[in-house]
């Protein structure tokens, strides 16, 4: 290589023989720990959208007999997955591995399953859980992948997701929330991927970490859960900004400054709400940020159709649209500015006009950075 000393090739090879040395003594390590994959027969994945189908695929191609049963909602589905092998609403392009099946019944689907993965959309997942709580053993982790905060009529109250899964069971459950950017098309497509395992439970997140991690996945583990679930859910509602400044064609700069101001009131509102500002900057936050149909919302709006217009064309959910009032309030009750966020959420509220909303955010006072 043109430009590179022979000093400075050697300590690039001692910087990457070092990094090696590490891998292998880990390596030894974690295979002093128990094998998840071989001790789990049986994981059922709770809804059979694009997410729920893509990490099913994932866990079925990290072990060829793992038993993963989806539990749709109509036969049809369940019809189309167990005898063509695809899912013909989702991502109906890709072949799903043999042992991939589907089924309405709840027992079926959930009973002797060594983990429940949760890929219900937010909104829906309360009542989902409560039709389905019989079925659940108390003792099973539940692994939870939506990204958004619960709307609630209570002026406060702003539901995550882990409070929203013990108040649909009725009770705890074990729980670890994934989060990333993670477009389930890229990992159908076997793309390389990361995401982040949170719990409160340090075992149970390496026993995700251990479930899912492939050659094709790597998985973090963290215990800042509130920073992973807030992060997940909060670059949802910037996505949908980020989209409308690219729907109004406002360039590349107004972008930047709004993904740039966005991160940081994620920041200030995660922090005080105690999430580790370490998340916010990793693979569930700014990781995660640009990766996103919530954005398709936001170009949508910017180019001047009605919310109700976009809602009703998408076969998809967006989660931003709902959680971008919730955060509203945990900004009024935790005493956080938030221009940007606030912005989109009188947007979709209140029907205010994208470009008056611009005018307005531009037209605040000149502040110093931080
Ligand atoms: N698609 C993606 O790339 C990613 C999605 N996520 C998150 O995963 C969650 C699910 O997203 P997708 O699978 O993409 O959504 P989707 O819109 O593709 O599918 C939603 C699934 O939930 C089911 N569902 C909807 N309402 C239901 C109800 N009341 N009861 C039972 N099932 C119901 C639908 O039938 C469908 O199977 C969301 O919170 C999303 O933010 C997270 C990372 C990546
Ligand atoms: O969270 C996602 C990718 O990590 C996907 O977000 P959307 O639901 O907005 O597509």
């Amino acid at each position: 290589m043109k430009g590179i000393s022979d000093d400075e090739r050697l300590s690039v090879k001692e910087s990457w023989d070092k990094i090696v040395r590490w891998a292998t003594r880990r390596r030894a390590y974690l295979s002093t720990k128990e094998d998840v994959l071989a001790s789990t027969k049986k994981v059922a994945i709770m809804g059979g959208g694009s997410f729920g189908t893509a990490m099913g695929t994932l866990l079925a191609r990290n072990k060829r007999d793992l038993d993963v049963v989806i539990l749709v909602r109509s036969d049809a589905d369940a019809r189309s997955i167990n005898e063509t092998h695809r899912n013909a609403k989702y991502l109906p392009q890709y072949e799903l591995p043999p042992s991939v099946r589907a089924t309405t019944d709840p027992a079926e689907a959930l009973s002797g399953c060594d983990f429940i993965v949760h890929a219900v959309p937010v909104q829906s997942s309360k009542a989902f859980l409560r039709g389905v709580k019989d079925h659940v053993d108390p003792k099973t982790p539940l692994l939870c992948l939506a990204k958004g905060l619960g709307a609630s009529y209570h002026l406060t109250l702003v539901p995550m997701m882990t409070e929203v899964i013990p108040a649909g069971l009725g009770r705890d459950q074990p729980l670890a929330v994934l989060s990333g950017p993670t477009f389930a098309v890229e990992l159908m497509q076997g793309l390389p991927t990361a995401i982040v395992a949170a719990s409160t439970d340090k075992n149970l997140a390496g026993r995700v970490q251990r479930l899912f991690a492939s050659t094709h996945l790597r998985v973090n583990t963290s215990n800042d859960v509130v920073g992973v679930e807030l992060s997940g859910a909060l670059k949802n509602v910037l996505a949908i900004a980020a989209g409308m400044i690219e729907g109004l064609e406002l360039g590349n700069n107004a972008l930047a400054a709004v993904v740039a101001q966005g991160c940081a009131e994620i920041r200030w509102l995660a922090t005080k709400m105690g999430a580790k500002p370490e998340t916010l900057s990793g693979l569930s936050g700014t990781g995660d940020i640009m990766l996103t149909r919530n954005r398709t919302v936001g170009v949508r709006l910017g180019k001047g159709e009605t919310l109700e217009e976009i809602l009703g064309s998408m076969t998809q959910v967006a989660e931003g649209v709902a959680t971008a009032p919730a955060v509203m309030k945990l900004a009024r009750k935790y005493k956080v500015s938030l221009p940007v966020l606030t912005a989109v959420a009188r947007i979709l509220e209140d029907g205010l006009d994208p470009r008056v909303a611009v005018e307005e955010v531009m037209n605040l006072p000149q502040v110093p950075e931080a």
